[in-house]
């Protein structure tokens, strides 16, 4: 027990739900490829094919505010619990140092750990929730390449943690959702009515994470390649090209929100131009 008041290590990691929690294919919400497919499938739909200027002239924008602000709190509670029920998980439940970055082979995806993979999952299909309050919000200017394929390859990505019991998705998960506190505590405050001034920190803080995960990727191979193997090897794979790619998007959306260019352009007071999702966007 860590505090008289508050259980956590029951709620977060030895209630009965956590504790016998296990992924099975088929018969676990949301664990066949079927729902995979089509979430990602609406997800895309709606974004692009719904008529969005009916819908969101027959919505008032205060009523649009109210709800992104609640939007934000939840997602910003739900990332707080993820990242310590994470860690606390893997403090109370890794068998020892080293299977924190290296998972046996053949080990299955059970207990509070993929308890927590699995909340995680669930949560980037609600996250899909951003795009339709800037669509909502008649803020179609802000909806970037960068945002909608971030939003419809995470869940991919979290669906292979679980599938293929990947080492050391834990490293990836508490760091996500740490850095997401301080991303949907910028975007609550928006909703507020607060433009923050340190927006270019939580920018700063997401790319270090990118960084920071190819850093853990060569603990991995290392003790892949130096020992008997780790569980879920090539999910892995799809982790690096996947922060890769965001890297380099996050990197280019530094440069124009926040570079030379972006201060000149404030000045000028120019209109973001259209490019694909319009994404000459810059920094306010
Ligand atoms: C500081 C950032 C977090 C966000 O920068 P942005 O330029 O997108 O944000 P912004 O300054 O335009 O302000 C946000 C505008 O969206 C409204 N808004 C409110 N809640 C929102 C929500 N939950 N999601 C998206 N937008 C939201 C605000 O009210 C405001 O509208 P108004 O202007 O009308 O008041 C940045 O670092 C970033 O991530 N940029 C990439 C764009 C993105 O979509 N990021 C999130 C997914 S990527 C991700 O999540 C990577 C990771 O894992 O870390």
């Amino acid at each position: 027990m860590l505090s008289s008041g508050l259980d956590l290590e029951y709620w977060l990691v030895n209630h009965p739900t956590i504790r016998n929690f296990s992924w099975t294919p088929g018969k676990t919400l949301g664990s066949s490829p079927h729902f995979l497919f089509f979430t990602i499938l609406s997800y895309l739909f709606s974004t692009f094919i719904l008529p969005h200027r009916i819908i969101s002239s027959s919505i008032s924008p205060q009523f649009i505010k109210t709800i992104s602000a609640l939007h934000n709190i939840f997602l910003l509670l739900l990332s707080f619990t993820m990242a310590l029920g994470c860690l606390l998980s893997t403090l109370y439940h890794a068998p020892h140092l080293h299977w924190i970055v290296c998972f046996p082979p053949h080990t299955k995806p059970t207990g509070p750990l993929f308890f927590w993979a699995y909340i995680f999952y669930l949560s980037k299909i609600l996250e899909f929730a951003d795009t339709f309050l800037i669509i909502l919000s008649k803020s179609i200017q802000r909806l970037t390449f960068l945002h909608v394929y971030h939003h419809s390859t995470v869940v991919i990505m979290c669906y292979i943690w679980l599938q293929t019991s990947q080492t050391l998705f834990p490293a990836v998960l508490f760091t996500n959702a740490s850095v997401h506190v301080l991303m949907y505590a910028y975007y609550l405050s928006c909703a507020l009515g607060v433009r923050p001034r340190w927006k270019k920190i939580v920018t700063n803080v997401q790319i270090l994470q990118f960084y920071s995960s190819f850093l853990v990727l060569a603990v991995m191979l290392y003790y892949h390649f130096t020992g008997s193997g780790c569980s879920g090897v090539w999910g892995w794979t799809f982790n690096v090209v996947f922060y890769a790619s965001l890297l380099v998007l996050f990197v280019d959306f530094h440069k124009k929100s926040y570079g030379a260019s972006s201060k000149k352009n404030n000045k000028l007071a120019v209109k973001p131009s259209k490019t694909f999702f319009y994404s000459n966007h810059t920094h306010k």
